[in-house]
């Protein structure tokens, strides 16, 4: 008789606390165990829940908190707290068997996309989380592209609450490819929705085990969430004699088909691993005599070649499945050594990036640094390279969330706080101060475009000044919070109303400071005119010292096609030298005695500024083609020259497309008011995309019975999750009524839609938005935005 392996974990104390334990110190740092890793996913995915179970599981925490309490670990800001949803990264370092894990928790709200994109830079791989009810979505894509633009290739899907009615493992599985995340996603792991003989493939929604078909074994959890570990035999024969599953469950003739296909497919990467399948012996059970050790370095290379998804699925919120990522996260995910792009050398002198600023009330500013050569060591003094500036490291941390513990050093690969710099924002560049050092800064990080912007109204004069630097304070810990004065008035910008409601009230709990928000404006865009922009006199002249000097700047300029940046949510401008390499832009790069540095200031200066709208010009391409300076002039005037040259050649092609950005919309409402919601959003410019019923959302397609192999993915059958059984059985009564709209609008129409959407489903619609990109507007509505901005006739 086959015995359990393993009873993992003990029952839950009561009591809920932390072990802090020193972790990545020096002594004992080993690069080739850690683990650089996020979890990032569209909204309400269950990131903060599988953080907090892997919390459990490694023992930091003796009881899970939950995100609808407000007691998890990571969403520590009472902002979070209240709303439950996760708005900045936490990194937490998480020990689990010999590895070591700097887990960053990441917002799946679009609106915080930038803690996204300052957590991509600087991990080397990620957990991809979906919803199993609701298959891939808009930011799911979202997420996945802000990984591919650093470069992450690593990563593992999990497919979360397949205890929800409606999940599907078929149908998530299939939304991958359907929306072309990866073109080989496989199954390592398989649901088992219930070990009852009454309850197989028709019961209660749920999921209570899981099979792992690498290490050939069965996982059960038990009401309490505990688990336990049964190997499966290696021979088909044996399962008549199993007794931790009923020998009749239908899944078991399912067993060695799916590992089958997985090392099959597995085997398309990999000659030694078909080599090992050809010299199998004959017969149905070969492929289950393939032991775990001869097919996970093949998984490993082909996960970090980002040839294959490996794809695990369960339920974070009762723990069910949690043990299986944390280990696949050691075995597939790279270490620092794996990763040679970020130029990987333990022994070199120090060079680090600052990829998050925070403040607190008694530590000051706290600087998060990843560490990408060299040992950081408290006490030293180092240079921003980015800024030319010294800092002094007076501390460093290690980060549990919002608790601290002291180290004296930070080593190679690893990620931590450093306190005492004065000077670092977010994407700066950090080296030693040996000489023969490296004073190249790193890939720094996108600042997401900012959408809409309101304006703040402090309560009195004396106000002004605390408002000020409370902005000021607020914007260097969330750089996509951008603050202008404009004609007098004070601007902020931000990446959507829900990034503006938190900012209000950050300003408010955490500066304390007195003012109001006025109207909140969505920001637009100015395309390149038709004109010519060559200009016959591209020179300028200024006085210097009594003499007159004059500069010469040639440009070319060129709108870009759409999608010729790839990402379809791109707004910005690209700049190049002559030669055509981009130009770094001066908010990462400024200085004085550089011609192009001031060249490019010059540039920056007029294009956020357009003579025709006084709008930021978007979608651009200036090269400059060379300038003239005469001998003795201080090369400073060429940023001057720059400006006005370039606004001539703008003014000269004329007012270019206004765009307006745009909002992807999900809404969900009972059928009866799906007639009255349509009309709103037609009235108020928008376009339907989609009306499903929302069970049906995971792939919008019915899902087979049978496995199939979709382009050679091996597709489970539909009965493994029997909770999507009752979204097309009899007994789903409530979620027929469900309907989900899928629509994009202009976001400038959609400010106040929670009130409405209240007003027009009785209070029981929601609904989510994600930035949907800017978009050229017609020529009625140029006209209104021209007079709303004051530019109209
Ligand atoms: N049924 C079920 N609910 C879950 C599961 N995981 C998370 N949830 C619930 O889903 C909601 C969102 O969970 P979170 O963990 O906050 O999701 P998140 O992805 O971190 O959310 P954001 O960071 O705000 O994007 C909460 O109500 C959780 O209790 C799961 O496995 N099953």
């Amino acid at each position: 008789m086959l015995r359990p392996v393993i009873q993992v974990r003990r029952a839950i104390p009561t009591a809920r606390w932390i072990l802090v334990r020193r972790l990545a110190t020096a002594a004992g740092h080993d690069p080739s165990k850690l683990r650089n890793m996020a979890l990032v996913a569209h909204i309400d995915s269950g990131k903060t829940t599988l953080t907090e179970s892997i919390l459990l599981q490694s023992n930091y925490l003796s009881s899970a908190g939950t995100v609808d309490t407000g007691s998890t670990t990571t969403d520590f800001l009472p902002a979070e707290r209240e709303r439950g949803i996760t708005i900045q990264s936490a990194s937490i370092p998480v020990k689990w068997k010999n590895w070591t894990f700097n887990l960053i928790d990441t917002p799946g709200h679009a609106d915080f996309g930038m803690e996204v994109e300052s957590a991509s830079r600087v991990v080397d791989g990620a957990v991809v989380l979906i919803d199993s009810v609701e298959g891939v979505e808009a930011q799911t894509k979202g997420v996945w592209r802000q990984l591919d633009r650093y470069g992450v290739r690593s990563r593992i899907m999990f497919l979360n609450k397949l205890d929800r009615a409606g999940a599907s493992f078929g149908s998530s599985l299939s939304s991958l490819l359907t929306n072309r995340l990866h073109p080989k996603p496989m199954a390592l792991a398989l649901p088992i929705a219930s070990f009852d003989p009454q309850d197989y493939t028709h019961g209660e929604p749920g999921v209570q085990g899981l099979v792992d078909l690498v290490n050939w074994e069965i996982w059960k959890w038990n009401e309490e969430g505990q688990s336990s570990r049964h190997k499966l035999p290696q021979n088909e024969e044996d399962f008549k004699a199993l007794d931790f599953i009923p020998t009749t469950h239908p899944i078991l003739p399912h067993l060695i088909p799916a590992r089958t296909a997985l090392l099959e497919n597995l085997s398309m990467f990999s000659e030694d691993l078909m080599e090992t399948l050809l010299n199998l012996s004959s017969g149905p059970s070969a492929y289950a005599t393939v032991p775990a050790s001869q097919i996970m370095p093949h998984l490993r290379a082909a996960t970090l070649r980002n040839e294959i998804l490996p794809v695990l699925c369960g339920s974070a919120f009762k723990h069910i499945g949690t043990e299986l990522v944390m280990n696949y996260v050691g075995e597939l995910l790279p270490s620092p050594l794996d990763v040679i792009e970020k130029v990987p050398v333990p022994n070199a002198p120090l060079r680090m990036l600052a990829w998050k600023v925070g403040w607190d009330k008694r530590k000051g500013w706290m600087t998060f640094v990843r560490i990408y050569s060299g040992t950081l060591t408290k006490q030293s003094t180092i240079l921003n390279s980015t800024r030319n500036q010294r800092e002094k490291a007076s501390k460093l941390l290690l980060l549990y969330a919002s608790q601290a513990e002291e180290v004296d050093t930070l080593p190679f690969g690893s990620v931590g706080v450093v306190l005492g710099l004065k000077y670092t924002r977010t994407g700066d560049t950090l080296v030693s101060l040996n000489r023969g050092s490296d004073n190249s800064t790193l890939q720094d990080i996108i600042l997401p475009p900012a959408v809409i912007s309101a304006s703040v109204i402090p309560q009195s004069h004396s106000d002004l000044a605390p408002v000020q630097d409370a902005l000021q304070a607020l914007a260097r810990t969330d750089p996509s919070v951008r603050v202008e004065t404009h004609e007098g008035q004070l601007l902020v910008h931000g990446m959507g109303s829900l990034h503006l409601e938190i900012v209000e009230s950050r300003l408010k709990d955490e500066w304390n400071v007195d003012f109001e928000f006025g109207k909140r404006r969505v920001s637009y865009r100015e395309g390149l005119g038709s004109g010519d922009t060559t200009l016959e006199d591209p020179t300028w002249t200024t006085e210097i010292a009594g003499k007159r000097v004059q500069v010469a700047v040639t440009f070319n300029i060129r709108s870009l096609e759409d999608g010729e940046r790839g990402d379809p949510l791109w707004d910005g401008n690209v700049v190049l030298d002559q030669h055509g390499t981009p130009l770094r832009s001066p908010e990462t790069y400024n200085d004085q005695t550089d011609p192009m540095s001031n060249v490019t200031n010059g540039i920056s200066n007029t294009l956020s500024n357009s003579p025709n709208t006084f709008l930021p010009l978007s979608r651009l391409q200036v090269q400059v083609a060379g300038y003239e300076l005469p001998p003795d002039v201080p090369v400073s005037v060429l940023a001057g020259a720059s400006a006005v040259i370039l606004r001539q050649a703008i003014r000269q092609a004329g007012m270019g497309p206004l765009m307006e950005p745009y909002i992807r919309m999900k809404i969900n409402v009972h059928e009866d008011v799906l007639g009255k919601i349509v009309k709103d959003l037609t009235e108020h410019s928008g376009e339907v995309l989609d009306l499903a019923t929302d069970s049906t959302s995971a792939s919008g397609e019915e899902e087979a019975l049978e496995p199939h192999s979709e382009d050679g993915v091996y597709v489970p059958p539909k009965w493994l999750s029997p909770s999507s059984n009752l979204s097309s059985g009899s007994n789903s009564t409530s979620s027929k009524f469900k309907r989900s709209v899928q629509a994009v609008a202009p976001l400038s129409q959609m400010l106040d839609y929670s009130n409405r959407l209240r007003a027009l489903s009785g209070g029981h619609g929601t609904f989510e938005m994600v930035n949907a990109g800017f978009r050229e507007v017609s020529s009625a509505r140029k006209i209104e935005i021209l007079r709303e901005i004051g530019r109209g006739a």
